[in-house]
């Protein structure tokens, strides 16, 4: 027998258990296949593919050493069989780098050539390719954040124009300083800057007046070049609209003293940014990177917590060094479902402040704000250039109390406000899947009744607002999952929740598609111009009632494709809660498993409710699971705060 023979088979045992994926065992067998294969270099390439499949960007080696079982997840017998079959495993993290660095395989940070798989940074081991992007971002970042000001700032000017655009009513939160009016100043000091803030918190108030500041104070505001874009259209449709509501509400409040409207006009639409950087088909290459860089001055991302570490290193290798960077989004939502966690590990300051001195001086003089002491210190140069916001004024209410509670871990509180929140808060505790296929009846019920009704059926353009209506009808409910499969993921609960709706005569199916089905896009599809995470509606085309489109809204332009053209699509009455970050719904239900696992965190419980605008339903058939959840933080293996401190 091999001594690898007893390692391949535990894992085949783990895969068949499904605790690994296929994949992990095959990357490994590839790793052995380029060089020498060893029982060490095996298991932890096992382990680095899988956790790489769960979001980390590496396999931290102390943490495989103290608390192996915690790190994957797995039983305790699970792992022992695992370990015992690895002839020779090391016991400690300096035996494990000894191993490592051994290997042809893996390449060690700082030799010259450079052409292994894998690499060995410190504690850390990584695919090539996450080293290289977490490198990047990092290196990146650290340069923005010292680098010298996108414009030479007069404070005294700031401050002038800060007072105006904010004016005298909104100049302090009742508990601390204008987090809002500091964070614009802070933005427009720097290269690179992060407002990060729950929902309702004023993202994007600041933001817009963050431009008009920006107009106001630089000497050629017209030439500047200014983009908006965010991981997914919908969540890019958003920011544009908002930006555009509060620049014009800003406009009357200015009036004369600034050309708000002309300098806006020339703004463009808000971009996925996939579309900023140019993506084309069948290569994860952009057409804009370092040799091409970005025609911008300044940019603005919002919903930084959705963009994955590729993505940010793409942005940041194509973004000009003198442009100016602004990362907007919540830092305690839920993480891209790629590895990395950029913005909670570029925000692990941000709660805490850590500002210094000459931070501090500079936010008095610019903005008049002074920072309280308890958030003072001397943290790295990237924390000075971020802000918390810390009051939200549209999530006051039960919802907004449930979020904190989740968000701090806290059980009781959260079961108490699930229990008593009046309207806006509901608990179904013990719930059985009738229980879903009521609310899903409910909540649909009343687009499904606006297309049965005559309205649809004319041409032109009383048919867009139509279908504008419909759309926006659907969405202010939706079923949001915790889990793909089951009878409480989506792919059991979208088939029943198609049958109830038939039997309510809400629906007719004929095969697939049918009038009133909806769909998300699962796939970019440059051909028909539809993109992963789009949901559109199935409804008939009024020049050919018998042929179905789906209906899709960009902004507020309305937009068809064949139906038969979109090949990437799956039913979505019920979504995963990963795929409805950026959205918002007045009544959002959030379906949670039987049983927790390792992705049921309260990250996922705390994305789920900010969803909910007016109304948030919990739906659970074991009341301990909730518990579970929100005790379990998701904590992703990164090496992006090392890198950044070093
Ligand atoms: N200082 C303020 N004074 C008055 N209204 C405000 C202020 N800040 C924010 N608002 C209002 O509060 C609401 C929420 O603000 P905004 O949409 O900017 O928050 P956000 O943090 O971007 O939210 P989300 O994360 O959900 O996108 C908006 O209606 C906005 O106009």
């Amino acid at each position: 027998m091999n001594e690898m023979d007893p390692l391949w088979a535990e894992v085949e045992a783990l895969t068949e258990a499904g605790q690994l994926r296929r994949l992990s065992g095959a990357f490994a067998r590839f790793i052995g296949s380029v060089g020498a294969a060893s029982p060490g270099l095996t298991l932890a390439c096992v382990l680095l593919s899988e956790l790489e499949g769960r979001g980390h960007s590496c396999l931290m080696l102390d943490e495989l050493v103290d608390d192996p079982v915690a790190l994957m997840g797995w039983s305790v017998e699970q792992w022992r069989a695992l370990a015992g079959a690895c002839a020779g495993q090391p016991k400690t993290v300096k035996a494990w780098r000894a191993l490592l660095s051994g290997a042809s395989q893996v390449w060690q940070a700082g030799e010259l050539s450079f052409e292994q798989p894998l690499v060995l940074d410190g504690e850390r081991l990584y695919l090539r390719r996450y080293w290289r992007d977490e490198t990047l971002v990092a290196a990146s970042i650290a340069a923005r954040a010292r680098a010298p000001a996108h414009l030479a700032v007069d404070a005294g000017q700031v401050r002038a124009w800060l007072d105006i655009l904010f004016g005298s009513h909104d100049a302090h939160d009742a508990d601390g300083p204008n987090w809002q009016k500091l964070a614009c100043a802070i933005a427009l000091r720097g290269s690179v800057s992060i407002i990060t803030g729950g929902p309702g918190t004023g993202k994007t108030y600041t933001v817009a007046r963050l431009l008009a500041l920006l107009f106001a104070v630089a000497p050629d505001a017209g030439g500047q070049r200014i983009a908006l874009a965010a991981p997914t259209g919908k969540a890019a449709a958003r920011l544009k609209q908002s930006i555009d509501k509060a620049l014009a509400e800003l406009a009357d409040k200015v009036g004369d003293q600034l050309p708000l409207r002309e300098l806006t006009s020339r703004m463009g639409a808000a971009r996925t940014l996939h579309s900023l950087l140019g993506a084309r088909p069948d290569t994860r290459a952009f057409a804009h990177n370092r040799a091409n860089p970005l025609d911008v001055d300044v940019l603005i991302v919002d919903e930084a917590s959705m963009v994955h570490l590729e993505m940010m290193a793409a942005l940041l290798d194509a973004l000009p060094a003198g442009a100016m960077l602004v990362l907007l989004g919540d830092k305690d939502q839920l993480a891209s479902v790629e590895a990395g966690a950029v913005l909670g590990d570029l925000c692990h300051d941000a709660q805490a402040g850590g500002y210094d001195a000459a931070t501090r001086a500079y936010a008095l003089a610019a903005s008049g704000e002074a920072i309280p002491p308890q958030l003072q210190g001397s943290a790295g140069a990237l924390a000075q250039q971020t802000v918390m916001l810390r009051h939200s004024r549209r999530f006051s209410g039960p919802i907004g109390q449930l979020a904190l509670a989740v968000n701090a871990g806290d059980v009781t509180r959260a079961e108490q406000v699930l229990r008593d929140g009046g309207d806006a808060v509901h608990w179904i505790e013990n719930a059985q899947q009738q229980h879903v296929l009521q609310l899903a009846s409910a909540g649909y019920r009343p687009y499904l009744e606006m297309i049965d009704g005559i309205e649809g059926k004319q041409e032109g353009a009383g048919h867009d607002d139509w279908v504008r209506r419909v759309l926006h009808s659907f969405e202010s409910f939706r079923l949001l999952c915790a889990v793909r499969e089951g009878e409480w993921g989506v792919g059991g609960l979208n088939p029943a929740i198609e049958q109830r709706l038939e039997s309510a005569r809400l629906i007719r199916r004929r095969g697939d598609w049918y009038v009133g089905r909806p769909v998300m896009v699962t796939r970019n599809d440059y051909g028909t111009r539809v993109f992963n995470g789009d949901i559109g509606l199935t409804l008939a085309d009024p020049a050919r009632p018998d042929s179905l489109r789906v209906y899709f809204l960009e902004g507020d332009e309305v937009r068809s494709v064949l139906a038969t053209r979109l090949r990437h699509v799956e039913t979505a009455y019920a979504m995963t809660v990963h795929k409805s970050q950026g959205s918002e719904f007045a009544h959002t239900v959030l379906v949670l498993p039987k049983a927790g696992g390792a992705m049921l965190a309260r990250e996922l419980v705390y994305t789920g409710i900010t969803r909910a605008s007016r109304q948030f339903t919990l739906v659970s058939p074991a009341s301990a699971v909730l518990a579970e959840a929100v005790k379990r933080k998701t904590q992703r293996a990164s090496g992006l705060r090392k890198m950044l401190e070093g």
